[in-house]
């Protein structure tokens, strides 16, 4: 089957997804960083989704089983969220993990091995924050230990966390999301890499979180739990897409490729879409 998956079968499909996501509008649930609200909220909306940042936990139980797709995101960590958190990755809902900053503290590490353990369907990381994980839920059999971290931005490209990154989608069931240059999208046997992208989009604040959002709602329309690898990187590929399409629009920067990697996620068509898609399986 996988043979069948060329590069153009890849464009049609993201196509298809991006297109169920406007038609759908899925309604998004999101316990995420302050930082990443506002981009992670206007990319959702641009893709046709339906964003909701929603954490108190007199709420959670009560509105996440009425979404399509849960976000879960560390990034801002507290005492106060972490029940939200877990209340809302409990809600029977497809949710997707991104796990900021896995190795900034103990308390951030525990909290991520834990939401780890509610399943979810996605989880998508930079390099580190995937090796830094994987270090600490595979313990004995990873080869990262050694490896050091610093906070939010990756130290390492994502083809360092690839092995990692499998071993950890086959003990936890997720698939793993390596974003960087190539993005990585593993459920542990296969694996594909996603080459849309620009390097600006690291100089933007949230950018992954954004994507991690996206990936959320393409996994709200997808028929089967099963292609959860197809919502990841199609996610992805045309998160990747319309950064750059953003810089090819006048981006001077990362503000202004903010600002037009946005309308360009808004204004994406089926031609763009079929012909610039970048998804291939890696061998
Ligand atoms: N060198 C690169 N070339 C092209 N695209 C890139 C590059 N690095 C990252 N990207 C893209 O930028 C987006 C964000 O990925 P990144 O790895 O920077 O996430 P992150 O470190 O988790 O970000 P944040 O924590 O700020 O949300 C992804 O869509 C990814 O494909
Ligand atoms: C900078 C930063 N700090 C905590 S979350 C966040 C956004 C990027 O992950
Ligand atoms: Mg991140």
């Amino acid at each position: 089957m996988d043979e069948e998956r060329t590069a153009a079968w890849w464009g049609r499909r993201a196509w298809e997804l991006l297109s169920a996501v406007r038609a759908r509008a899925p309604l998004v649930h999101c316990v995420t960083n302050l930082v990443s609200m506002d981009i992670a909220a206007n990319a959702l909306l641009a893709a046709g989704a339906s964003p909701a940042m929603v954490h108190s936990l007199l709420e959670v139980p009560e509105f996440t089983p009425r979404c399509d797709a849960v976000c879960v995101n560390v990034g801002t960590l507290s005492e106060g969220w972490l029940p939200s958190m877990r209340a809302a990755a409990s809600a029977g809902r497809p949710w997707v993990l991104d796990p900021v900053a896995a190795a900034a503290s103990e308390f951030r590490m525990e909290a991520c091995l834990s939401l780890l353990a509610l399943r979810p369907a996605v989880v998508r990381g930079n390099a580190s924050e995937i090796l830094a994980l994987a270090s600490r839920s595979l313990a004995a059999s990873s080869s990262s230990s050694t490896t050091t971290f610093k906070g939010a931005d990756s130290t390492h490209d994502s083809g360092d966390a690839l092995q990692d990154a499998k071993a950890l989608a086959r003990s936890t069931g997720a698939v793993i999301a390596v974003s960087g240059a190539v993005d990585y999208v593993t459920d542990g046997e296969r694996v594909v890499g996603v080459s849309n992208g620009v390097a600006m989009m690291q100089k933007i604040t949230a950018t992954g979180c954004a994507a991690t959002a996206l990936i959320a709602a393409f996994l709200a329309v997808v028929e089967e739990p099963s292609d959860a690898m197809a919502a990841a990187a199609c996610a992805l590929a045309v998160f990747g897409l319309a950064g750059e399409i953003g810089m090819e629009s006048g981006a001077k920067g990362p503000a202004s490729l903010r600002m037009h990697l946005i309308d360009a996620l808004y204004c994406l068509d089926e031609q763009t879409v079929t012909s610039r898609v970048k998804i291939s399986l890696h061998s």
